[in-house]
């Protein structure tokens, strides 16, 4: 390495020390990052490495172009060459810092996003998606790089990512080796199926290759024409799992990356309300400094209690950051009253059949599969394949994939895992079906069908419809497991429910009522553990609260059980269901008299008053015509 790349890493060290507060910090460490990669690009060997502080290292902050800071360099240095980590160019190394800086700036401002690290680390051009997979990622707690991180069901969410857009990565994917930017680009269907999953590969970058969701995003609404003028709003993204809410801030990150506007992500499943002080204090700074704006995307807001959202209310308000929140739960509920109202809440639906279809075709676009309709006739390996040739050709069902799209309930990510799931089993399996493809001859491919398609759902535990009579099925099976004492069928149903994606609450108000019903006076203390269960699933949420759940669910499979009160409320209301004509009034003796009026009516006239009396009181409670009736008998309930 040549000295004149020692002294660029030397002066950002050197800022560091100076201000460890401001923005130059944060470009510090992302600098030392940098410097490391350049290093392993560069390879010159026993170069001095300017490393950040520790804290400062384990949060990598986006770097900005700067001024280079140039120092009489040692005899001949200069002349050696030197390449570059960006564009592989080899330069003198006297003039590499220069044209790093203005190839780190080719991207413009919002450059600074980790989009650029793959490229340091000198994967293809266009693979952005795939290094950052491969990245070291920061340390944990680190908010800043914790882009479209998600904890739930082990989603992965990749940061604001550069890349082609998503339009010309359809494109690319079909005719590998054509201007290839995208993640499925140049890779062999095993490769494409491996590794990060599809859906998160898939995620569009554009609006154009956002499907669905017209009623909020479509020609002439309002948010479109925001979106497209860069004047993002704070907005809360409320819609159910897989709608497209963390794709839709990914776009905002894109595009608003256009006019330098820092995009900061947090996932409130695992940031702590310090995370969120130094997310603001650094936009501060950066606003200040920089005039530079930031929007902070809080994946899952509703995980934030309410102190948390309090912590960012008053910046909201001073426009010192601009919010994206994403939830699936009603936000009424969920989000400070204070902070909703200084946020546009924009509904998303579950994606239509249709527009399932449309991101389904566009995947299996990607992976370079044929679709068979029905009748179909082949001659030809699937065009567009990606394959290698050595590989058969995989074809898929056209009614393997209506079926998908039904089955997925309007959640993309459902479709594309089961899609995945079920092509890499039959590849996998490498079974070859002969298919009559043309007339009087046959040729071998691999098929993908509707069974493997519903197999594929089910392998990533999702035959399981949240709003249809699955979800009545498996809480029905939970219910009876549980009065029937047996604590692995009542663990299992329980799984089979959460690992599907019910909603925890769901369960936890079928436990509060399991407590009452079947438990009941044999144990009191179930109706106590079922809604502090319940707490638990609201405070925490998934999966944190699973256990909680299953706790929950094992006590009551094991506890006594008695319907006792549950047949005698029964009872009772099947009386008053029977009962003829006017119901039996109040006798009088029971009856409150506040008034005179009332008492000269004779209200509470002969009442005894209990604690009066050392013995047992003889009193009529019920109506004249009830007397001396017992709901604790047993009956038909
Ligand atoms: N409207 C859409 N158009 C195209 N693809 C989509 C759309 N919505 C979702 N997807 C696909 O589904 C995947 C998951 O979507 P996303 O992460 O945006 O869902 P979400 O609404 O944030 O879900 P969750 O609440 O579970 O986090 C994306 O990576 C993308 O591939």
């Amino acid at each position: 390495m040549g000295l004149s790349q020692r002294t660029k890493y030397s002066h950002i060290s050197m800022k560091e020390q100076v201000d460890p507060k401001t923005r130059g910090l944060v470009h510090v460490a992302h600098h030392g990052t940098q410097g490391q990669e350049t290093l392993a690009a560069g390879a010159g060997s026993g170069a001095r490495r300017t490393t950040a502080p520790e804290g400062l290292r384990a949060a990598p902050l986006p770097a900005r172009p700067r001024e280079p800071t140039m120092e009489p360099t040692e005899g001949g240095e200069e002349e050696r060459l030197v390449r570059c980590p960006v564009c592989l160019r080899e330069l003198p190394a006297a003039d590499i810092n220069p044209h790093l800086d203005s190839c780190l700036h080719a991207d413009g401002p919002g450059a600074d996003l980790p989009s650029k690290r793959p490229r340091l680390a000198g994967g293809p051009p266009g693979s952005q998606a795939e290094g950052q997979e491969g990245e070291a990622r920061p340390a944990a707690g680190s908010p800043v790089f914790s882009h479209f991180h998600k904890g739930r069901g082990g989603k992965q969410r990749s940061g604001a990512a550069g890349g082609s857009s998503g339009a010309g990565r359809d494109k690319a994917a079909v005719q590998p080796g054509h201007g290839c930017s995208a993640a499925l680009c140049g890779e062999s269907l095993a490769q494409k199926l491996e590794g990060k999953p599809l859906a998160e590969r898939l995620r569009p970058d554009t609006l154009g290759d956002y499907v669905g969701q017209e009623r909020v995003l479509g020609a002439q609404t309002l948010l479109r024409s925001l979106l497209e003028s860069h004047e993002i709003p704070s907005l809360i993204l409320w819609g159910p799992p897989g709608c497209g809410k963390t794709t839709l801030a990914h776009i905002i990150a894109k595009s608003s990356k256009k006019n330098g506007t820092r995009f900061v992500t947090l996932s409130a499943t695992s940031a702590k309300t310090n995370d969120v002080r130094d997310v603001i204090s650094q936009a501060q700074n950066e606003k200040r400094l920089f005039k530079r704006k930031t929007i902070l995307f809080i994946d899952e807001i509703h995980r934030f209690n309410k102190s948390q959202q309090d912590t960012f209310l008053p910046h909201v308000e001073c426009g010192t950051v601009t919010l994206i929140g994403a939830t699936t739960e009603n936000p009424s509920f969920q989000v400070n009253a204070a902070l909703l109202s200084r946020c546009r809440v924009i509904v998303l639906e579950k994606l239509s059949v249709e527009a399932m279809e449309a991101i389904l075709m566009r995947a299996v676009r990607s992976l370079g599969l044929q679709v068979l309709g029905q009748g179909d006739q082949h001659s030809a390996p699937a065009t567009g394949s990606s394959s290698k040739s050595s590989e058969f050709p995989v074809y898929i069902e056209e009614k393997a994939l209506n079926t998908l799209a039904y089955l997925c309930d309007g959640d993309a990510r459902t479709g594309l895992n089961g899609l995945q799931l079920a092509v890499q089993a039959r590849v996998a399996a490498g079974k070859t079906t002969p298919l009559n493809t043309t007339k009087g001859g046959s040729a071998d491919g691999i098929l993908v069908t509707e069974e493997h398609v519903k197999e594929g759902l089910q392998r990533s535990h999702i035959l399981y419809d949240r709003a249809g009579e699955e979800h009545y099925n498996c809480i029905s099976a939970l219910h009876k497991s549980m009065r029937g004492s047996d604590e692995n069928a009542s663990l299992y149903w329980l799984a089979r429910m959460l690992e599907g994606g019910e909603d925890p609450l769901y369960v936890a108000r079928r436990l509060v009522r399991f407590a009452s019903e079947d438990i009941g006076l044999a144990d009191p203390l179930a109706l106590t553990q079922a809604v502090a269960a319940y707490q638990g699933c609201h405070f925490i949420g998934m999966p944190e609260c699973e256990v909680i759940l299953a706790q929950c669910v094992v006590y009551f499979a094991r506890a006594p059980k008695s319907i006792e009160v549950y047949r005698a409320y029964g009872n009772v209301k099947e009386c008053l269901r029977m009962h003829k004509g006017p119901l039996p009034p109040v006798p009088l003796h029971l009856r409150n008299a506040p008034t005179r009026l009332m008492k000269n009516l004779g209200y509470g006239k002969g009442y005894k008053y209990n604690p009066m009396y050392k013995e047992p009181v003889q009193q009529d409670y019920l109506p004249e015509e009830l007397k001396g009736a017992d709901f604790f008998k047993e009956r038909e309930i």
